[in-house]
């Protein structure tokens, strides 16, 4: 299976447990490996064989604009669900960081994989 990657996506969203975390939007890194489910595009040279990572990004923009979540649990789930589903990928794996929230940690967060390895 081949793999796209898209590495350090900083995206503004609301996200948080705790009240003041609601008030205004934190910046989230996000790293998202993304398995392709043909392998076509290394012949055809066809940007509509593949899974195109600026629409990933676009869109992941779009839904953290306008989906808010508690948990970076959460988070990664809805966008684990939104990769599967609307960009065809048979596996995935994202990682949501909070940058520099804790004193002495530079970034705290969520690794998950959904999806099968083909
Ligand atoms: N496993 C998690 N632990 C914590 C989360 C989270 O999303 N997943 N969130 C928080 C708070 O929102 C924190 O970021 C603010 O202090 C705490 N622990």
């Amino acid at each position: 299976m081949d793999i796209i990657f898209v590495h350090e996506v900083r995206i503004d969203t609301l996200i948080g447990v705790y009240e003041w975390e609601r008030q205004a939007p934190q910046t989230l890194q996000l790293d998202l490996e993304i398995g392709l489910p043909q392998t076509v595009a290394c012949q055809t040279d066809n940007i509509n064989d593949t899974i195109d990572y600026g629409k990933v990004v676009e869109r992941l923009r779009q839904t953290l604009a306008e989906q808010h979540f508690l948990l970076l649990e959460a988070l990664a789930e809805h966008i684990a669900q939104l990769i599967l589903s609307e960009f065809g990928a048979p596996w995935v794996r994202i990682s949501v960081a909070k940058i520099g929230l804790l004193r002495g940690v530079k970034r705290v967060g969520v690794c998950i994989e959904r999806g099968k390895r083909l």
